[in-house]
């Protein structure tokens, strides 16, 4: 038996990888339909069928009234008109006879008059009939039998992905069961001793080191919808007999066994050591990112695929090699999702010799739909949460540039991307508020961190409907307007103050280290942590570090650059950093200190075009309105004083 760790991942191109699964798995019988099974027709919503369904009855069983009226033999009616009106009298035997829609029609009879098209008359000897004003032809409102189905017709064809009218016609040609494809059982094997449950961590709290385990939520909620059974394994610890016995155990009584975690080159990544041992190990790393370090084998005729343990690897990987394989099994062909095509909003390099896949938003602003990258991090489950769908940067290119048109892969409908209020620039905790309520009417927002001119330079590409801005000119302490003028020339725009907000330095709690003016940032014992180029805040501390005289390179931590307000109060909540300079809210959202320094003013940028339209009409209602002015009111360091007041700037 042999533990010897795979030290090589290999880079193999995706197609070349499916090729060699491909092969393996015919080898073994497993790259085709699985067998049938007969099930309820109430249990067979989202099956497929397995074989084809003919009618076993006609559907009508008999010629059957379409309409309430009265049979009649269309012979009789001959010569009706509205100058020449006919009387036929009614009986149980004709020659008119009355009939509800879905009546058996008389034997004798061959059409149906609808019963507004005829007049009764009670004549003097008790006996009625009807008198109509137009002749019929035969049939007219009858529904022949088997109108709908003929005995022995085809109903469905096999493959066929079951809806819930499908169930409707199985069951009107006499079915009580269908043969659907077995659901592929799917074993999901979370690994790692590093693993807690989530119930673990609610009742003992989270210790350095320890890893909510949810891959195994994901990897089965994933198998289910795309028509899998899955198994949820408890955790294995870091155990090269113990994931062993398990993978061995699991691939006699599945169809496919995931094993999480465990696939690169860790002195504890045992998956490929084991598929090996086990069986046959086809691939150990494919040309993509994230999800590289992925392994294909097959023990015991069973496909077994390692899935990586970052959390954005294991769902992407897991889209690209499951979803497919489970596809192929209920003869269906692999998901195919809605593209679009975009315009991307920042330029991305990306490694030569492995596709990459981006995750983005997506949004259309005025002729175009922009795409804006989200974190690349592998651990990152949120970027996928936020996701709109996936740009593919190919294994042959160094990465596109700004502007570049890409094609995107939806997660979400078009119709979506439509509804989309697109925000790049600064970012401030009431935006979130803000995107909260604009679900209420139907829109959605995504947001983009590039700081406040970042925010103006994707307004002039075009690439946002608005951009969060707080940036001083310090030549006249007014805030934005000569940045709009600068950056923005010949675009008609409208200021909209958002907010008044308190900046400050952010310290940890009890400010330990004594800090009370930007002057103590010069302090050999102060470490600091900055905010990026272009950020409004480091705009705003520049400023205040020249008035006061204070040299930038005396600072420690000067060149350390986040890009948000939390990321500089986790910073110093982790010990990493001694102060940052943020707003209040950071502050108060992780139980620091905050010593104020200035109240500035947080202007939404918005092109007259996209402030006057009906996409964004309902964000500055919640400007105007109230509600946001309340919740805003209840969080610290924010006056809303000025909300929605408004400056144009043609
Ligand atoms: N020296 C190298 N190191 C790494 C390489 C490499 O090529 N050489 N590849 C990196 C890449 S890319 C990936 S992806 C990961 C894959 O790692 P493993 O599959 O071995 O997974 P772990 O290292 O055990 O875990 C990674 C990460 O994910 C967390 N995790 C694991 N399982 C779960 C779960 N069930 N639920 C939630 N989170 C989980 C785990 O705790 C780690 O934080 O390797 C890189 N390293
Ligand atoms: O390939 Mo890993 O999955 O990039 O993060």
């Amino acid at each position: 038996m042999s533990k010897t760790k795979n030290f090589y991942l290999e880079n193999i191109p995706l197609d070349e990888a499916w090729r060699r699964f491909i092969a393996a798995l015919e080898g073994c019988g497993m790259w085709s339909e699985l067998p049938g099974e007969a099930v309820a027709l109430e249990e067979a919503l989202g099956r497929v069928t397995a074989q084809p369904v003919w009618a076993a009855l006609s559907s009508p069983g008999y010629h059957a009234s379409a309409m309430d009226g009265f049979a009649v033999r269309s012979s009789e009616t001959i010569g009706a008109s509205e100058t020449a009106p006919k009387r036929i009298p009614v009986g149980p035997n004709g020659p008119a006879s009355y009939v509800d829609t879905g009546d058996a029609i008389p034997s004798w009879a061959d059409a149906v008059i609808m019963i507004e098209h005829t007049q009764r008359i009670d004549d003097a000897d008790g006996s009625q009939s009807i008198e109509i004003h137009a002749a019929v032809a035969p049939w007219t409102a009858i529904r022949p039998m088997g109108e709908d189905m003929v005995a022995t017709e085809l109903v469905l064809p096999a493959n066929h992905l079951l809806k819930p009218v499908d169930l409707g016609a199985l069951a009107g040609s006499g079915h009580t069961t269908v043969q659907v494809r077995r659901k592929p059982r799917v074993a999901v094997l979370p690994t790692g001793t590093e693993l807690i449950t989530v119930e673990q961590a609610a009742r003992e709290g989270v210790k350095p080191g320890d890893i909510i385990e949810y891959n195994s939520l994901v990897l089965s909620a994933q198998v289910r919808e795309w028509g899998g059974e899955p198994t949820r394994y408890p955790i294995t610890i870091d155990d090269y007999q113990l994931i062993r016995e398990k993978v061995r155990t699991a691939a006699e009584t599945h169809d496919l066994v995931l094993v999480n975690a465990g696939s690169s080159a860790g002195s504890e990544d045992f998956t490929s050591s084991i598929v090996e041992d086990l069986g046959t190990l086809l691939v150990h790393g494919v040309a993509v990112r994230p999800g590289h370090p992925v392994i294909l084998g097959v023990v015991a005729n069973t496909p077994v695929i390692g899935i990586p343990g970052y959390p954005v690897s294991c769902a992407l990987t897991s889209e690209t090699f499951v979803e497919p394989l489970l596809s192929r099994w209920r003869g269906q062909q692999p998901n195919q999702k809605p593209r679009v095509q975009a315009s991307i909003t920042r330029k991305l390099l990306s490694p030569i010799g492995e596709d990459e896949m981006v995750r983005v938003t997506a949004g259309r602003v005025g002729e175009r739909v922009v795409a804006a990258p989200l974190s690349r991090g592998a651990g990152v489950i949120t970027s996928l949460v936020r996701a709109d769908g996936i740009v593919r940067i190919p294994r042959f290119s160094e990465g596109v540039e700004a502007g570049q048109q890409v094609s995107v892969e939806l997660y979400r409908t078009p119709a979506d991307i439509e509804r989309t209020v697109v925000h790049i620039g600064s970012h401030d905790l009431c935006l979130d508020l803000l995107a909260q309520h604009l679900a209420d009417s139907g829109r959605r927002f995504t947001s983009a961190n590039a700081g406040s001119l970042g925010g103006l330079l994707a307004l002039r590409r075009g690439d946002a409907h608005l951009a969060g801005s707080h940036l001083l000119d310090p030549a006249t302490g007014e805030y934005n307007v000569s940045y709009v003028k600068q950056h923005l020339p010949g675009i008609p725009v409208v200021l909209m103050t958002l907010v008044h907000r308190e900046q400050g330095l952010i310290v940890a709690k009890g400010n330990p280290k004594g800090i009370r003016t930007l002057a103590d940032l010069s302090r050999e014992d102060v470490q600091f942590v900055n905010r990026q180029r272009g950020a409004g805040t480091r705009v705003l501390l520049d400023y205040h570090l020249e008035k006061q005289g204070i040299a930038a390179g005396s600072i420690g931590g000067y060149r350390r650059e986040e890009f948000t307000h939390m990321a500089v109060a986790v910073a110093v909540q982790s010990g990493a950093a001694d102060c940052g300079l943020g707003i209040a809210s950071a502050a108060q959202a992780l139980g620091l200190d905050f010593i104020p320094l200035e109240k500035e003013r947080y202007d939404l940028v918005i092109p007259r075009v996209y402030f006057e339209s009906e996409l964004v009409r309902p964000l500055l209602d919640l400007v105007h309105g109230s509600r946001l002015r309340r919740e805003v009111d209840a969080l610290s360091g924010y006056d809303t004083a000025g909300m929605g007041k408004i400056i144009e700037l043609d």
